[in-house]
């Protein structure tokens, strides 16, 4: 396909996600199959199409007068990708499955100056969100919202039970892996921009032997920042696909033992082989039974909680999720939150650790939910984050990562990471 089919399949998939409400992913795999002629390039070019619109949806709306799926789509050739009215119209004259030609509203839609629009715009972010993005970031909100709307890198965790990585970049050579900036074992690759292809490394033999699992680098640092040691007991309470579970394993040299828990069948259920692949030893999956953890309560040295929350440190690959968000969805991620913190109290130890961790920026999920849960539960200290960091790190705390309540954020504008809030608190 040439690029001006690929924006005619584009504005077709996007229509699909918003007529149908469909998750992006979905509407790409099904686009995929009614189109078998077309390859892995143009299923790429295709998506990095609709996720671009959608990361700037709003300041793409706004700039071409319309948030159809036409004028997002044309918005990202012009605005993102380099393009011209006069090349997209000289490229669609030659081909039968272009759209058609720009209209004067949209040519103008090239050039749009937003340095007056509202902020909310210029961040690309929902308006009933912007209050909260302030308390959070202050006057650094819009640059915040700005540096969601790229796209991500992919980043590697190298897994310390099997592999160096040394061994792992030897064995992806060909994609050109560099070591992440913070997190010790992280390899990490660049976004491409336009049409570029991300790495397919999971059909690499590195992979299937377990030498590393594909994880976002501030993934990697809050499950390092958790600071499980060999020997302890720790509880994984959300354990999920097991993601920070695989971490805290080879943080821990399978050693102590972890208990990987979910209350969701299903999205355990990937558990048990990634477990298998990376040669972890030390891990004991307690599916979501009557009374599963009750041998746990007051035992355990360390408790993670990897809340279910809004995923706003997430936008980037998820932008979908960022105009689906209401209020309504996030109230009900607090009430969930607040519970968990209750629950993993019950499982520590005196002396133990509670590590609150989500992939969320907003301080409704974060600095509020642990500030209320310290106030009904005074038995709790907050651990002091700049000397996690050093301990886990090995470096000394970036500036401004801290937050106001003792936590630690992480953001895309920051430390090039996914966004994620990491707490950690001890029981007296
Ligand atoms: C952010 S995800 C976990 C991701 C996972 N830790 C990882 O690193 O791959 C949050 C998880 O919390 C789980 N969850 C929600 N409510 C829960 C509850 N009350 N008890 C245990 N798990 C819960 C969800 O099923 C979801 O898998």
């Amino acid at each position: 396909m040439r690029f001006p089919g690929r924006l005619s399949a584009a504005i077709e998939v996007l229509t699909d996600v918003e007529q149908r409400k469909r998750p992006v992913s979905e509407a790409l795999k099904a686009w995929g199959i009614n189109n078998r002629f077309a390859g892995a390039g143009d299923r790429a070019a295709i998506g990095n199409l609709v996720y671009d619109a959608l990361r700037r949806r709003a300041s793409h709306a706004i700039a071409m007068g319309s948030d159809s799926p036409r004028a997002l789509v044309l918005a990202v050739a012009l605005r993102d990708w380099a393009e011209t009215p006069e090349s997209l119209n000289a490229a669609f004259a030659s081909d039968s499955h272009a759209p058609v030609p720009l209209s004067e509203e949209e040519t103008k839609g090239a050039t749009a100056d937003l340095a007056a629009a509202p902020a909310a715009i210029r961040a690309d972010v929902p308006e009933w969100l912007a209050p909260s993005l302030e308390r959070a970031f202050g006057a650094d909100w819009i640059g915040e919202g700005e540096a969601m709307t790229g796209r991500p890198s992919l980043d590697l965790r190298v897994n310390a039970l099997k592999a160096a990585p040394e061994k792992v970049m030897k064995s992806l050579a060909r994609f050109a892996p560099e070591p992440a900036a913070i997190a010790p074992f992280g390899l990490t690759m660049p976004a491409g921009p336009r049409d570029a292809r991300t790495p397919n490394v999971t059909t690499d033999e590195g992979y299937l032997k377990g030498w590393f699992e594909v994880q976002d680098q501030g993934s990697q640092i809050v499950a390092a920042l958790a600071g499980a040691r060999e020997g302890e007991q720790v509880l994984d309470l959300c354990a999920g696909a097991g993601g920070k579970t695989l971490a805290l394993a080879a943080t821990m040299g399978n050693s102590g033992q972890i208990f990987a828990y979910d209350s969701d069948r299903a999205r355990l259920a990937p558990i048990y082989d990634r477990l298998k692949r990376n040669g972890v030893r030390n891990a004991q999956v307690r599916a979501p039974n009557d009374g599963a953890l009750d041998d746990l309560v007051g035992k355990m040295d360390r408790v993670v909680v990897d809340a279910p929350c809004t995923g706003t440190g997430t936008w980037r690959r998820r932008p979908d999720t960022k105009w689906k968000l209401t209020p309504e969805l996030l109230a009900q991620r607090q009430s969930e939150q607040a519970a968990l913190l209750v629950e993993a109290a019950r499982y520590l130890k005196s002396g133990g650790t509670l590590v609150y961790i989500t992939c969320s920026i907003l301080p409704e999920e974060n600095d509020d939910q642990i500030t209320a849960f310290r106030a009904a539960h005074p038995e709790f200290t907050s651990v002091d984050i700049a000397g996690a960091w050093r301990s886990a790190l090995i470096t000394d705390l970036p500036a401004g990562l801290a937050t106001q309540a003792g936590g630690l954020c992480l953001t895309p504008r920051r430390t090039r990471t996914d966004g994620f809030y990491v707490h950690m608190l001890r029981k007296a």
